[in-house]
C-alpha cells in the first residue's frame, strides 16, 4: 500500500519507528516530515498528509505528534479528509469500519510504541463495513464540506 506519513517535533522517533516497519512490510511510505526535533507546527505536516491522501497521491495516512490530537484537527480541515485519533486497536477498527477513515493519528506522549504498532497494522488491514447508515454519516459530512 502506498502510504503517507508526517509528524511534528514531539513524535519525530514514533515516525521514524513506524516507517522502517512499514517499509520492511513492502509498503511503499512518503515521508512528509518533520525529521528533526526543533520545534515546529503540527498543522504544516498534517497538512501536508491530507493533501497527499485528497489528492489520491497515496492510499492511506498517517499522523503523529506529541497527543495526536493538534495533528488530527489539521488533517480533518482537508476536503474529503476523515481523521480518526487513536489509543487502542479497538479504536483503529472502529474508525475503518465506520468512519471510513483515510488518515490514523496517534499521539507519541499518549501510547506506547507497541501499541501504536498495533494500531497501524489495524488500520492499515480492517475494511470499511458498507453498511447503510455508516454511508449515510459519511455523506452528510461531505455535505458540510459543500
Ligand atoms: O500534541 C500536540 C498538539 O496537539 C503537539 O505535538 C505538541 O506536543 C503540543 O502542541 C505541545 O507543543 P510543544 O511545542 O512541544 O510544547
Amino acid at each position: 500500500m502506498k502510504i503517507a506519513i508526517g509528524n511534528d517535533h514531539g513524535a519525530v522517533d514514533y515516525k521514524n519507528t513506524i516507517m522502517e516497519m512499514l517499509r520492511n512490510e513492502g509498503h511503499e511510505v512518503i515521508d512528509c516530515g518533520t525529521d528533526s526535533y526543533e520545534s515546529c507546527d503540527y498543522v504544516d505536516f498534517g497538512k501536508a498528509v491530507a493533501e497527499k491522501v485528497a489528492n489520491h497521491e497515496v492510499e492511506k495516512g498517517i499522523v503523529i505528534c506529541g497527543t495526536g490530537i493538534g495533528i488530527s484537527i489539521a488533517a480533518n480541515k482537508v476536503k474529503g479528509i476523515r481523521c480518526g485519533l487513536c489509543t487502542n486497536t479497538t479504536m483503529a477498527r472502529l474508525t475503518r469500519e465506520h468512519n471510513d477513515a483515510n488518515v490514523l493519528s496517534m499521539g507519541q506522549r499518549i501510547i506506547g510504541i507497541e501499541v501504536a504498532k498495533d494500531i497501524v497494522h489495524t488500520f492499515l488491514s480492517t475494511p470499511f463495513s458498507n453498511g447503510e447508515r455508516h454511508k449515510r454519516r459519511i455523506e452528510k459530512l461531505a455535505e458540510m464540506e459543500k
